[in-house]
């Protein structure tokens, strides 16, 4: 799978394990950053793998941050990505199968890098479920980006 990911400065430290469980996994990866700990403000990276996955360059997004809860709030602002937090594994997949969510945030200061490759890997293998409830839901969210956008 195409992957984009993104940290701020506090999710860096995090990035590193990450990128390579996804490389050891196969996935294709675009990185946008950070390259470092300097401060880095979350919204300016959230923005391009939100970009990156609305351009179709990339399937679904991985943004790291302290909490990951900029870096949700951050995405869920571009219409068209429905982000969350998961630091569960019943999220990390459920997301995806009722809700269709296309970008996952993760805090670094939160979880070390064996729950969170778990955590990836749930997210990433799990599909949009095809059941007519779910479906209309996400329609809902569509429609809610449309109006916003006005
Ligand atoms: O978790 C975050 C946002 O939800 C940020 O990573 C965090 O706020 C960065 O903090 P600081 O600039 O003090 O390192």
């Amino acid at each position: 799978m195409k992957i984009a990911i993104g940290s701020d400065h506090a999710g860096f430290p995090l990035k590193g394990s990450v990128l390579e469980f996804l490389r050891k996994e196969g996935h294709e990866i675009i990185d946008f950053g950070s390259h470092n700990t300097d401060p880095v403000d979350f919204p300016v990276i959230t923005k391009q793998v939100c970009q990156a996955v609305l351009d179709n360059e990339a399937e679904r997004g991985i943004m790291i941050c302290g909490t990951g809860v900029g870096a949700s709030i951050a995405a869920n602002k571009v219409p068209g990505i429905r982000a969350s937090v998961c630091h569960d594994i019943y999220t990390a997949h459920q997301c995806v199968e009722h809700d269709d969510v296309n970008v996952m945030a993760i805090g670094a200061q939160i979880i070390g890098h064996t729950v969170a490759n778990e955590l990836i890997e749930r997210f990433l293998s799990a599909t949009f479920s095809t059941s007519e409830e779910f479906r209309r839901r996400v329609e809902m969210l569509h429609e809610m980006d449309n109006s916003n956008q006005k």
